[in-house]
C-alpha cells in the first residue's frame, strides 16, 4: 500500500470511530500513525517538484503576507489594487501561475504582498501547484486565506484541511510543553495543570509510536494528543491568518454580516472597493503581533540563547529598558537582544 492510500485508510478510520474514553488510546496512536505518514510525504526527496519555476521570490520589506485560496476567488484582482504590482485577473481559473510579489506601503512599512496560483483540494499532495504554494505559504508571517463569499464557508474549511496535514497552525500558539528526548531513564512526565485530554499512558503509546522511550515531558497547559504530537514532531508553523470574504457584492447584507462576525475574519469587495481600509488596518494589526517575533522564526535557537533584552520605545517606563522574553512590544519600538 502507498503512503496515500495509508493515509486515506487512517483518516477513514479515525472518521468511523466514535470517540469516548474506551477508544481514546487507539485515536491517539491514530493519530500519530497519520501525523507520521504525513511527514514522509513531506520528505523532500520524495518531492523533486518542491521547487517550482517562478516561485523563489526574494524576502524584501519589513514583513511577508501570502495570499492564499482556491482559483478565482480575486486575490490577484487584490494583489493589483493594493500595490504598483499589476497581476493578471481573468474570470477562468488557475489565471496566475507563478508567484508574484507587490508592496503595500502602510504606516511607513513595506509589506510585501504575494499573489499565488489558486490551491484545490488536495494541494497539499501535490494537486496543481499545491506544494509550491503552501512552500510559500511557510515562509510568510501572516497568510491572507481569500475566500469567496458567494461560496460560504466550504472553501475555509477545505484549505484549512489542506495546510493542518502539512503542519501548518493558523492563529494558534505552540502548544506549552517541554519536550526533550533522553539517553536512558525512561519517560518522565509532569504536568503543572489538571489535564482532561492526555494522560501519562497516552503519552507514553504516542511517544513509543515514534520509538521514543526515553524523555522528559511536562505539560504546562492542557494540551490535546495532537498538540502534543505537533511537539514531538516538531516542524510546524505556529500563523496568523486572516479569513478575507471578497466579492461580498454578490451577496444578501444578512449573509455580509454573518461572514463579518465570523473569528478573524474580515469582508470586502475588490469589485467595488469596499472595507480595503479596514483589512489593510487588521493586517497590521495581525502583522504587529508578530513582526518583532516571526522575523526570527527558524531561528531556533535565539529563544534559548536569550538572556535579555533592551528596548527603547512606547512599550517600556524609560528607555532603554531591560525587558525578559514576556515583555509585550509596541509599534515601532527598538530591540536589542543580549544572548547568553
Ligand atoms: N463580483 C466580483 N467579482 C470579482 C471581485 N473581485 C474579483 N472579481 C472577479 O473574479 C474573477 C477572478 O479574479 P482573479 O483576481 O483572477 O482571481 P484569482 O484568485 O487571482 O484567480 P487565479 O489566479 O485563477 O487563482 C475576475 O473575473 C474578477 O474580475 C469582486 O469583489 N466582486
Ligand atoms: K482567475
Ligand atoms: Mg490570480
Amino acid at each position: 500500500m502507498g503512503i496515500l492510500e495509508k493515509i486515506s485508510e487512517i483518516e477513514k478510520e479515525i472518521a468511523r470511530t466514535q470517540k469516548n474514553k474506551a477508544t481514546e488510546y487507539h485515536l491517539g496512536l491514530l493519530k500519530a500513525k497519520l501525523a507520521k505518514y504525513r511527514a514522509q510525504l513531506l520528505e523532500p526527496s520524495k518531492s523533486p517538484a518542491a521547487k517550482g519555476e517562478g516561485f523563489d521570490v526574494m524576502k524584501s520589506g519589513d514583513a511577508r503576507v501570502a495570499l492564499i485560496g482556491f482559483p478565482s476567488v480575486g486575490k490577484s484582482t487584490f494583489l493589483s489594487l493594493m500595490t504598483s504590482t499589476a497581476s493578471e485577473a481573468a474570470s477562468y481559473e488557475f489565471t496566475t501561475l507563478t508567484c508574484i510579489p507587490g508592496v503595500i506601503e502602510y504606516k511607513g512599512a513595506n509589506i510585501q504582498l504575494l499573489d499565488l496560483p489558486g490551491i484545490i483540494e488536495g494541494a497539499a499532495q501535490g494537486k496543481g501547484r499545491g506544494r509550491q504554494v503552501i512552500a510559500v505559504a511557510r515562509t510568510a508571517d501572516v497568510v491572507i486565506m481569500m475566500l469567496d463569499a458567494t461560496k460560504g464557508e466550504v472553501q475555509r474549511a477545505l484549505l484549512e484541511k489542506e495546510l493542518e496535514s502539512v503542519g501548518i497552525r493558523l492563529n494558534k500558539s505552540k502548544p506549552n510543553i517541554y519536550f526533550k528526548p533522553k539517553k536512558g531513564g525512561g519517560i518522565s512526565f509532569n504536568s503543572t495543570v489538571t489535564l482532561t485530554q492526555c494522560s501519562e499512558k497516552l503519552v507514553q503509546l504516542i511517544l513509543h509510536e515514534y520509538k521514543i522511550f526515553n524523555a522528559e515531558v511536562l505539560f504546562r497547559e492542557d494540551c490535546s494528543p495532537d498538540e502534543f504530537i505537533d511537539v514531538i514532531v516538531g516542524n510546524r508553523v505556529y500563523m496568523p491568518c486572516l479569513y478575507v470574504y471578497n466579492k461580498i457584492d454578490q451577496i444578501s447584507m444578512e449573509e455580509v454580516d454573518r461572514l463579518a462576525r465570523r473569528p478573524h475574519s474580515v469582508v470586502i469587495s475588490c469589485g467595488m472597493k469596499l472595507n480595503l481600509d479596514y483589512l489593510l488596518e487588521k493586517l497590521w494589526e495581525y502583522l504587529a503581533l508578530t513582526c518583532i517575533y516571526t522575523k526570527k522564526r527558524g531561528r531556533k535557537s535565539l529563544a534559548s540563547q536569550f538572556k535579555y533584552a533592551l528596548v527603547w520605545g512606547t512599550s517600556t517606563k524609560y528607555s532603554p529598558q531591560r525587558v525578559g522574553l514576556t515583555h509585550m512590544m509596541e509599534h515601532e519600538d527598538v530591540i536589542q537582544i543580549v544572548k547568553k
